[in-house]
């Protein structure tokens, strides 16, 4: 629970070096700010003739020029953060230096580039000791590994351990956090961590395979900017560095679909909007949805799901996958990449409230009301998915949750609400509605089951979030209590399971073209529940 979807967009200067193709220094650090949801303002330090195979020469302009850049923008401009990047020479470092001083921004990110990974320094060596007297100013810095053997002056470490080391030395040396990256390592995982002085154990730890791409230019200036928008909006470290990470990965595995240079071509910095582009329906979609939400309101909330009685369906090896041990699945990569919205989805003041058992029964009326009619059309989805199901089991899974839908939840909705007569179908639930029909109706059986997964998957999760919440404030006589016990019944749970094991077992034979068209329709169907939990009856109706 990081965002608010009423936050203001934090203000995030880059102080960086430039890359014509785009991939590393000041339009990284642009892109990355953006894709977390901040503005972003811009500073270069140094004019760099570079591009996806390595660096062709360094232009630094006069100090003069980069002080009246700092100016301008100080004078100007409350920030809410600044990310340091390449800083090059003596004198610019020092004018940095002497600017960070005088104007404390509450997030202070530093990477201390010295080489480029594709190759050529970015840091005269005789800067170093320079660099070493404003790292003080950083409340992080974001050593790559040849980079924390410089501070630490070691060799460079080869194993986790020795990085870890490192990160300790070079914490309590300049009395800063630091995160030790684990992306030069060698194997096949990426571990990340945060290491803060005086402690020996790391505050936080990351794990992760590593992503199969050459395309990894400008990961550690991605990754620095974009974990400093996101501290600057929470003040949470820890988490907003597990943030930044998540997007990030989500950006190195779209990297590959980007065709960018002939060495080692960016990262996809926004992979999370192309629904925006791909898909022009999506576009009056999530407009009608974004007109509905109203920050601070609360109105609308989780749903249940066709949950076919014991054993409908369930395929023998349901639970395999999870018992196989940790290689990653398609629909990890779902999951993981959809994270930002799951915490936009947590922050929303109605599944707060909902879990608080503080949420107006009005609005809980209102959201039922509108989640009826919903599962009307979720119901038909599933039937069309049953019918198209490649296998005797599958079908039978769905064809149960189809009848279940019907039986079951459409049944506890209407004892909440008596015979009161439906309101319209809002804009948002007619949008969702109408795209898990089209998905599941058109598109085949590998794009409508990855379309439905997310009104399983996001439930199961967020049903027990909130029923672990509701156990802390009171399940006695909380108000929402039978609501939210169909959400932390295994059955559900279970049934979760199956769905996602049938999208994992599409997405294995399916070719790239449909695996994408899987990943669209998995993401687009988690903004479409983001806008249904965040609609209202006010805004539907239009008023004020
Ligand atoms: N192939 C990869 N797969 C997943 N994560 C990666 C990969 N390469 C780098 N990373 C991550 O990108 C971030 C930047 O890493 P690193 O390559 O160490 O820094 P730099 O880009 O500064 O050289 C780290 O979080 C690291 O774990
Ligand atoms: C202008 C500029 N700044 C920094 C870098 C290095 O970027 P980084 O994110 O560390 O990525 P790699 O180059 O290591 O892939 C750069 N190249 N240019």
């Amino acid at each position: 629970m990081t965002t608010t979807p009423s936050a203001p967009a934090p203000r995030v200067l880059s102080i960086a070096g430039t890359d014509p193709t785009g991939g590393a220094g000041h339009a990284a650090d642009l892109k990355s700010i953006a894709a977390m949801g901040g503005y972003g303002l811009s500073v270069v330090t140094a004019v760099v003739a570079q591009n996806t195979q390595g660096v062709v020469a360094v232009h630094t302009p006069p100090v003069e020029v980069l002080q009246a850049q700092l100016d301008a923008v100080a004078q100007d401009v409350e920030l809410d953060a600044v990310k340091v990047g390449m800083l090059g020479s003596v004198p610019v470092i020092e004018t940095v230096g002497r600017w960070l001083a005088e104007h404390r921004a509450p997030v202070v990110v530093v990477d201390p580039v010295m080489v480029a990974t594709a190759g050529g320094r970015l840091l005269e060596p005789e800067a170093e000791h320079a660099l070493r007297r404003i790292l003080h100013h950083a409340d992080l810095i974001t050593p790559n590994l040849p980079e924390l053997a410089v501070l630490a002056e070691r060799p460079v470490a080869r194993t986790w351990d020795e990085a870890l080391a490192q990160g300790r030395a070079v914490a309590d040396t300049f009395g800063t956090r630091v995160l030790v990256k684990g992306g030069h390592l060698a194997g096949e995982s990426t571990p990340d961590a945060l290491v803060v002085p005086g402690r020996q154990e790391p505050a936080a730890q990351y794990g992760g395979a590593r992503v199969a791409t050459r395309n990894t230019h400008g990961t550690g200036c991605s990754l620095s900017s974009a974990l400093a928008t996101v501290v600057a909006r929470t003040g949470d470290w820890a988490g907003g560095i597990g943030t930044a990470r998540t997007w990030l990965r989500g950006a190195l595995r779209a990297a590959d679909s980007l065709h960018v240079g002939h060495g080692n071509g960016p990262v996809h910095h926004m992979h999370h909007v192309q629904d925006l582009v791909a898909d022009p329906a999506f576009v009056s979609a999530a407009g009608a949805a974004d007109d509905d939400a109203a920050p601070g309101r609360s109105g609308v909330g989780p749903r249940a799901h066709g949950v076919p009685a014991a054993g409908a369906g369930q395929p023998a090896d349901a639970r395999e996958a999870d018992a196989r041990g940790t290689a990653e699945r398609f629909t990890d990569e779902l999951w993981e990449d959809c994270a930002p919205i799951r915490e936009e989805i947590a922050a929303l003041p109605f599944v707060t409230a909902l879990g608080d058992g503080t949420l107006e029964r009005a609005a809980f009326e209102w959201y039922l009301d509108q989640d009826m009619q919903y599962l009307e059309a979720y119901s038909r989805a599933l039937a069309l998915l049953a019918a198209a199901a490649p296998g005797e089991e599958i079908r039978e899974f769905f064809a149960a949750a189809a009848a279940a839908v019907v039986t079951g939840e459409s049944a506890l909705h209407r004892a909440r609400l008596g015979g009161r007569s439906p309101e319209p179908p809002s804009a948002t639930t007619s949008a969702y509605a109408d795209f898990l029909l089209a998905r599941t109706g058109q598109d085949g059986f590998a794009v409508g089951a990855a379309a439905v997964l997310p009104c399983y998957w996001l439930y199961a999760h967020v049903g027990t979030e909130l029923t672990r919440r509701a156990h802390d404030v009171g399940w006695e006589g909380h108000p929402f209590a039978d609501w939210l016990a169909t959400y932390s019944d295994p059955d559900f749970q279970s049934a979760t399971d199956v769905a996602r094991r049938a999208v994992d077992r599409a997405a294995a034979t399916a070719d790239p073209a449909t695996r994408e068209a899987m990943r669209r329709a998995f993401r687009r169907a988690c903004r479409l529940e983001l806008a249904f939990f965040a609609q209202t009856a006010d805004d539907a109706a239009g008023r004020p």
